[in-house]
């Protein structure tokens, strides 16, 4: 039996929509920058992605490798002369952008961003950078930024926002920039895009021969870039996905926290911590078992790592114990079901160590 897929955060099953714009794309050939009849093809192909991505979003589109590169280029053009804020939870692409100095803004206990604490770092002092993102990957738990967007407004910030995991939702985004991410949304790897709205003037993280408008250098990566486009404007059933998630929770049974439970969150995302248990002895088990998840924060070298989001949730001695179930955009039906099964002979094993999880 093909294993089940609940790791669609770290990244999408490509779609349908996005396969076929791809070998479109490829079929073409050509380079955007090229004047001449294969060069104008495939001008059209980025045009027409460019138009797919703005017509959703307003404003102007810059295409990345990546929703990394589209953050690192917002910090990058942004930063300077300005006060960086970022929530504790923010991904590390946008963290590891940041200039030295940045201060991190607190999040109360479900995960969303604590607007007295960004009201109280606004108010005073040289402008600022905000950056909050839309949805956390870890938690899916969404921030309340039209709240933000208008403080931002009131002391003359600019507002960041990393849409990566946020991109398919209905609901408008603010931002004077927002970072998307191809193979998020099922697109292929290899593209991604920052949006600018209100005319912002853009430094190049990456110079080069003018491409992007001079925004970003480089041969557009035109197959992935219009297998982005095509993945956004894909359907995405969210009430679907949420009825599946709610089920894939009951299955969780007793002794298992959720993560932001009560905070607006993302449809398809469950961040399960389970106290006193190493995240990755899960990961690997539920694997074995046929199921694919992540723990919350990535390990390295087999050392169990501490999810940063956890520990700013206060989550403490366990931030080490979260595993993240995200539904693909194609989840099967029975997918609750087939979980519930394989996590009963998981949960077997861990409750002999850990008789909190028995039933
Ligand atoms: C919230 C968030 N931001 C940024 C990124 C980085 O995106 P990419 O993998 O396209 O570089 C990720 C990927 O995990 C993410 O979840």
């Amino acid at each position: 039996m093909t294993p089940l897929d609940l790791d669609a955060n770290a990244t999408e099953p490509l779609r349908p929509e996005a396969r076929d714009a791809l070998l479109r794309a490829l079929a073409t050939g050509g380079n955007p920058s090229s004047v001449h009849g294969g060069g104008r093809a495939a001008r059209r192909i980025l045009e027409e992605a460019r138009r797919a991505v703005a017509g959703r979003f307003g404003g102007e589109v810059v295409f990345t490798s990546g929703g990394t590169e589209a953050n690192a280029l917002a910090l990058h053009a942004l930063s300077p002369g300005r006060r960086v804020l970022l929530g504790a939870t923010e991904h590390a692409a946008v963290r590891a952008a940041a200039p030295q100095g940045a201060s991190a803004l607190p999040v109360h206990g479900d995960g969303t961003l604590d607007l007295a604490a960004l009201e109280a770092a606004l108010r005073g002092g040289p402008p600022a950078l905000v950056c909050a993102m839309a949805a956390n990957n870890e938690t899916g738990v969404l921030h309340p930024l039209a709240e933000v967007a208008a403080l931002c407004r009131s002391h003359g910030a600019l507002l960041h926002v990393d849409a990566v995991q946020a991109a398919r939702l209905s609901a408008e985004l603010p931002g004077n920039t927002l970072a998307l991410s191809g193979h998020k949304l099922g697109g292929p790897p290899g593209a991604g895009a920052l949006v600018l709205r209100g005319g912002l003037a853009l430094t190049p993280l990456i110079p080069g021969g003018g491409q992007e408008q001079g925004r970003r250098g480089g041969t557009e990566a035109l197959p992935a870039i219009a297998g982005l486009a095509a993945a956004l404007l894909a359907p995405y059933d969210a009430p679907r996905l949420a009825s599946l998630r709610d089920a894939v929770e009951a299955a969780l049974g007793e002794g298992v926290v959720i993560a932001g439970k009560d905070a607006p969150r993302l449809p398809n995302t469950v961040l399960a911590v389970l106290p006193g248990v190493a995240a990755e002895t899960v990961v690997i088990a539920l694997d074995l078992a046929g199921v694919r998840v992540s723990a919350g924060a990535a390990c390295s070298s087999g050392k169990v790592a501490r999810s940063h989001v956890l520990e700013a949730m206060g989550f403490g001695e366990d931030a080490g114990s979260g595993i993240r179930l995200s539904l693909p955009w194609n989840a099967p039906d029975d997918a609750p079901e087939r979980f519930r099964r394989a996590w009963e002979g998981v949960r077997a094993r861990l409750s002999s160590r850990r008789p909190a999880l028995a039933t």
